[in-house]
C-alpha cells in the first residue's frame, strides 16, 4: 500500500479579499501562516514523515510547504517545483472580487466560471501586467503554452501528465510524497485519481491547508481517501469556499 498526502495552501491575501486569484503571486495571510503550521503539526502528531515533496511555482503554495516542512522537521527535504501545479489561471477575472462578480454577473455566471469543467473565463491580453509571458518562472514554457485563462479541463491536462510521468512513479517506487498545491490544481489530480465525471467535479471544493491522504494499493489504484483534520471544521471550511461565489446582497 502506498500514501500521497495532497494539501492546499493556507489561506492567502487574497483568499481573505475574496479574490479571484489564479497565477497572481499573493503571498499568505498571518491566517494561513497559522493553518499551515497547525497542518505540519497534525502530521507530525499523526507519524508522518516523507521522502519527497511537489509544489507550485506560487509562494502561497512554496511558504505552506515551508511551513508544513518545518513543523514535521524534515526542512530539508527534496522538493520539486513545477508551473504545472500551478492554481488555474483564471484569465481576466484575475483580481476581481467574487461577491462583487456575482452582483454584476450573477451568481449562475459566476458558478459557470468557478465551476464548469470546459467554459474558459475571459483571457488576459498580452499587454497585461498579470501576463505569465514576461515572468522568468514561466521562461521555459513554449509561448503557445503560456495560458491567458484556463478552464479546468485545461488545468486537467498540464496537470495529469505531470501526476503521471513525475508524481505516480515516485509514490509506486514506495517514497512517502507530500504535495502542496492549489485549490483547482488539486481538484484536477482528484478528479483523475477518483474518476470524477465532467458534471460530479462541479461539486468539489478543497479547504485551505487540511491534510487529505490518498492510499493506493500496489497497482497505484486508489483504495480510499481521508482528511487527517477534526471533520466537523473541514466540513464547514469547504461549504465555506462553495459560497465565496455568492453575492453579499
Ligand atoms: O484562484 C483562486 O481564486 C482560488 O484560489 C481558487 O478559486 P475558486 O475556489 O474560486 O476556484
Amino acid at each position: 500500500m502506498h500514501k500521497l498526502v495532497l494539501m492546499r495552501h493556507g489561506q492567502s491575501q487574497w483568499n481573505l479579499e475574496n479574490r479571484f486569484t489564479g497565477w497572481v503571486d499573493v503571498d499568505l495571510t498571518e491566517q494561513g501562516r497559522q493553518e499551515a503550521q497547525k497542518a505540519g503539526e497534525l502530521l507530525r502528531t499523526q507519524g508522518y514523515q516523507f521522502d519527497l515533496a511537489y509544489t507550485s511555482v506560487l509562494k502561497r503554495a512554496i511558504h505552506t510547504l515551508w511551513i508544513t516542512l518545518d513543523a514535521i522537521d524534515q526542512d530539508w527535504l527534496p522538493v520539486r517545483k513545477s508551473w504545472r501545479l500551478n492554481e488555474r489561471h483564471y484569465g481576466a477575472l484575475q483580481g476581481l472580487n467574487k461577491s462583487e462578480t456575482a452582483e454584476k454577473y450573477g451568481e449562475k455566471q459566476v458558478l459557470i466560471w468557478r465551476r464548469s469543467y470546459d467554459i474558459r473565463p475571459g483571457a488576459l491580453e498580452k499587454d497585461s501586467p498579470m501576463w505569465p509571458g514576461k515572468d522568468p518562472r514561466y521562461a521555459d514554457i513554449p509561448e503557445a503554452e503560456i495560458p491567458a485563462c484556463e478552464c479546468l479541463k485545461d488545468t486537467v491536462a498540464r496537470v495529469i501528465p505531470f501526476w503521471e510521468e513525475s508524481i505516480k512513479p515516485e509514490v509506486a517506487s514506495g517514497k512517502r510524497v507530500l504535495i502542496a498545491a492549489h485549490g483547482n490544481s488539486l481538484r484536477a489530480l482528484i478528479k483523475h485519481l477518483d474518476g470524477i465525471s465532467d458534471e460530479d467535479i462541479a461539486g468539489l471544493n478543497i479547504p485551505t491547508a487540511q491534510p487529505l491522504v490518498y492510499e493506493f494499493d500496489d497497482d497505484m489504484k486508489p483504495i480510499r481517501h481521508y482528511y487527517l483534520g477534526n471533520q466537523e471544521e473541514i466540513a464547514k471550511a469547504i461549504a465555506a469556499v462553495a459560497a465565496q461565489g455568492k453575492a453579499k446582497n
